[in-house]
């Protein structure tokens, strides 16, 4: 019997420790190109050794979609140009290709992203590649493959080289049975796309990588971001980003989503900046490895009578997509992120009013730079 309990005790010690903390936890570490394989972690590999007065050396993955470029631009001001490379599987345009170092990297191939942390001595991975919810329906497989096999990779990778990791998650991690309003970060998951099953399995995988190797690894669930200068790349809330462009370019504006869809939303720069703050944040504040985080929540007629105050001839007309209107209908109204604003101080700045007054500064500005020409 008291070989039971020693027994019970070490593997509860071994499941609450991060790393285990027991000196036979092992990290998961792949031949190049044949099967995964384990060996002991303090087997020292390559293992970069980088202190708090350091710069971290950053890749961004899936870097050239909604929010990469902003990302790199606010970490390239914080530690240094040549610190942070971006990295996706598309052809950059001419001012990202020449505003900082840019490398090709698909996710899915091991090999690649393998050399790529070691030649360039990475030191934090922030996981951006994915297909998010509305095109990840149109294409399972391939959303199968980009938002699970390939965060197996990076998962790997991050923990065998001691890398810091972000993955972000989304509201999208919910589903009709998850309280909606509002959604604490504990509570059930069962999302219905294959876009919030994979976000999901991301943060359960990076958890468990946390707890059973020790892997650095840290999760916010965002809202729905909105962006002037980026395109979304086919999510449920990419409406919140078009009617401005419309309400700029045609003054008509032909909502996805029923007037009445409340989800939680955030300006880019909150979005950034939060992504910033925790991967700065000290370990001993971060009670949890993934949380929620909140700057608003509105719905399409809210948007565009906040919008109406500053064009008053903005026409809105719904023509309701059955597949968005169904996602939007199972993920939260109201997000609560008080365990990030109390363990490390995570608030936003932008409201709604604060957010269009941005929105149509930043495209009505362009597009009379534009009509000069
Ligand atoms: N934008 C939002 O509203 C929002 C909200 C919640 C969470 N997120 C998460 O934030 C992250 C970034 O979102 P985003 O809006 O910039 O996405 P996005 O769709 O705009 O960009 C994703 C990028 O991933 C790249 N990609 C696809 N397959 C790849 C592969 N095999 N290898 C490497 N790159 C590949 C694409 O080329 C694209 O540039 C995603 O993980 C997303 O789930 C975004
Ligand atoms: C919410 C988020 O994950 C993304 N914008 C989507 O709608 O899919």
């Amino acid at each position: 019997m008291p070989v039971i309990k020693t027994l019970a005790r070490a593997a509860k010690q071994m499941l609450q420790s991060p790393g285990c903390g027991c000196g036979t936890s092992i990290v998961p570490v792949r031949f190049i190109g044949a099967s995964p394989r384990q060996v002991a972690s303090d087997a020292s590999f390559h293992s970069v050794s980088f202190s708090d007065t350091d710069h971290p050396r950053v890749l961004i993955t899936g870097g050239l979609g909604q929010l990469g470029v902003g990302l790199a631009k606010l970490l390239r001001k914080r530690f240094g140009k040549n610190n942070i490379i971006l990295s996706d599987i598309r052809k950059p345009p001419d001012n990202v290709f020449h505003s900082g170092p840019f490398i090709y990297s698909d996710i899915l191939d091991y090999k690649n992203l393998h050399e790529i942390v070691v030649n360039n001595r990475i030191t934090w991975l922030i996981h951006y590649s994915a297909l998010l919810s509305a095109v990840g329906e149109a294409n399972v497989r391939l959303a199968r493959s980009v938002n699970i096999t390939g965060l197996h990779n990076i998962l790997d990778i991050a923990a065998e080289h001691g890398l810091r990791l972000f993955v972000p998650s989304t509201i999208g991690a919910f589903g009709p049975t998850s309280p909606r309003n509002s959604t604490p970060d504990l509570c059930i998951q069962r999302p219905r796309t294959i876009y919030g099953v994979s976000k999901v399995h991301a943060e359960l995988m990076g958890e468990y990588y946390h707890y059973r190797y020790g892997l650095d690894f840290r999760c916010l669930r965002y809202p729905g971001i909105i962006s002037a200068d980026s395109q979304p790349g086919g999510g449920t809330t990419d409406y919140a980003v078009q009617i401005f462009h419309d309400a700029v370019k045609t003054g008509k504006f032909e909502c996805n989503l029923k007037p009445d869809t409340r989800l939680p939303m955030m300006y880019i720069d909150d979005c950034l900046r939060a992504t910033l703050e925790i991967l700065e944040a000290p370990t001993d504040t971060l009670s949890m490895r993934t949380y929620n985080i909140n700057a608003m929540s509105f719905t399409p007629e809210e948007l565009a009578q906040e919008v109406h105050k500053h064009m008053p001839e903005l026409q809105v007309i719904y023509n309701v997509d059955a597949i968005r209107q169904g996602i939007a209908d199972s993920w939260p109204m109201n997000f609560d992120d008080s365990n990030a604003r109390n363990d490390w101080g995570w608030k936003h700045e932008y409201d709604l009013p604060e957010l269009v007054t941005t929105m149509l500064n930043f495209l009505g500005a362009d597009s009379r730079l534009a009509s000069t020409y």
